[in-house]
């Protein structure tokens, strides 16, 4: 049965494309339906092949072979069975961001810019042209042509351009991965302060769980051409059975709020739905919301609470799972937080992933309903 896209929230439709790959490329068929969050960003998430940017260029209008449907945030762009009716690309309210900043060489910066204004769906007012300067922090870049900006600084400017031309939905596929480590500590921050500024959804394809963990609300997995699995970007990137190895970043992300800072120590104190964790204080107010990132790598286990040791984070835990890890020396646990007198309910609390030798675990005793102390190494605020 055809799916057709009603008007609502959200992005909604589905598509549909078959190539053979010609002489360059293997056959590819890409089948998806989409029912994605109408605000916040979702990470586009698969290995090498599978179909992220095809997607997006099919919900760009870019692949005119894909059959299909699509609205957005109730506005149809194309209807099933309707080809002739689709939007073309050019009448598609979008902004794409690309690997590559792709300016226009010869013009500078606010040239450049002020081309993407003209081209605005709605009339770009002085006021909202100086909020997206200031947003990506490029005014003092506007004389320089693209040749005279780092690669992060014109990767701030194509983003400027593509919100000027004030989109309903902004796609970026793996903006990021043509700089190098440092350039992209320097953006991040940046599509933070995006994300929490647009009020449009962002879809935004990327091979790096850090950027995923740190801008991703919703997220979508792909592989092979399908939606394999999709839904909280904290409930999926902390499954052990993630689809792509995570290795050494294997973990759970938490939602959390700093709920107190203790000046003398230079500490906060986030609080989550399955208990409390101290961090450095790198700022934050009180009352602010948070994602933490715990690693189970940096989570050790003991059968008393100890407190002789230097680490700061303990919480009472109760394993729940127990599973094997691609390395046959270690094994990883799924850990409940226990209930305390601060966190009197257990039921739906965040869980922690640990990942020990198999050999600690032995010696422990460890097996489902052990009741164990969680030690927490290092805890990193993702947002
Ligand atoms: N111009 C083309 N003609 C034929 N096949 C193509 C073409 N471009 C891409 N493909 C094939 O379509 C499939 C999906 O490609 P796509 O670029 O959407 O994947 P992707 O998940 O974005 O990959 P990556 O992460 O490497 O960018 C791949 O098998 C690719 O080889």
């Amino acid at each position: 049965m055809a799916f057709e896209p009603v008007s609502g929230g959200g992005i909604q439709g589905h598509f549909h494309l078959s190539r053979d790959g010609g002489d360059t490329h293997a056959p590819f068929s890409l089948k998806v339906r989409l029912n994605l969050p109408g605000s916040g960003v979702t990470g586009i998430f698969g290995p090498s092949g599978c179909g992220k940017t095809t997607l997006l260029r099919c919900i760009a209008g870019l692949q005119p072979c894909a059959s299909g449907s699509l609205a957005v945030n109730g506005a149809v762009w194309q209807s099933a069975g309707k080809p002739k009716e689709a939007l073309p690309v050019h009448r598609r309210p979008l902004g794409f961001v690309f690997q590559q900043p792709s300016l226009l060489p010869h013009l500078n910066a606010a040239q450049n810019l002020r081309f993407a204004r003209k081209r605005a769906w709605q009339p770009v007012s002085d006021a909202e042209y100086r909020s997206i300067i200031d947003l990506l922090g490029i005014g003092h870049l506007l004389s320089k042509r693209p040749g005279a900006l780092s690669g992060g600084e014109q990767q701030r400017v194509a983003i400027a351009r593509a919100l000027l031309i004030k989109p309903r939905v902004l796609l970026m596929d793996e903006p990021l991965a043509s700089l190098d480590q440092m350039r992209k500590r320097e953006i991040l921050p940046y599509l933070e302060k995006l994300h929490r500024a647009l009020d449009i959804p962002i879809l935004y394809v990327s091979h790096s769980i850090e950027e995923i963990a740190r801008l991703a609300d919703h997220l979508v997995l792909m592989d092979n051409g399908s939606i394999t699995n999709e839904g909280p970007a904290t409930a999926l990137l902390s499954r052990e059975d993630f689809p792509v190895p995570l290795g050494d970043d294997l973990g759970v992300l938490l939602e959390a709020n700093i709920a107190q800072r203790d000046s003398q120590w230079n500490l906060l104190r986030a609080d989550f739905d399955g208990g409390s964790l101290w961090l450095r204080d790198s700022g934050e107010a009180v009352g602010d919301s948070i994602r933490v990132r715990v690693l189970a790598r940096d989570i050790s286990l003991t059968r008393g609470e100890d407190t002789q040791s230097s680490i700061l984070n303990r919480l009472p835990v109760e394993v729940e799972e127990i599973s094997a890890d691609r390395d046959p020396a270690m094994v990883l646990l799924r850990l409940k937080p226990q209930a305390t007198a601060t966190h009197p309910s257990d039921a739906v609390g965040s869980r922690l992933i640990a990942r020990i030798t198999r050999r600690s675990a032995h010696q422990l005793s460890v097996n489902t309903g052990s009741r164990l102390w969680a030690q927490i190494k290092s805890v990193a605020i993702v947002r």
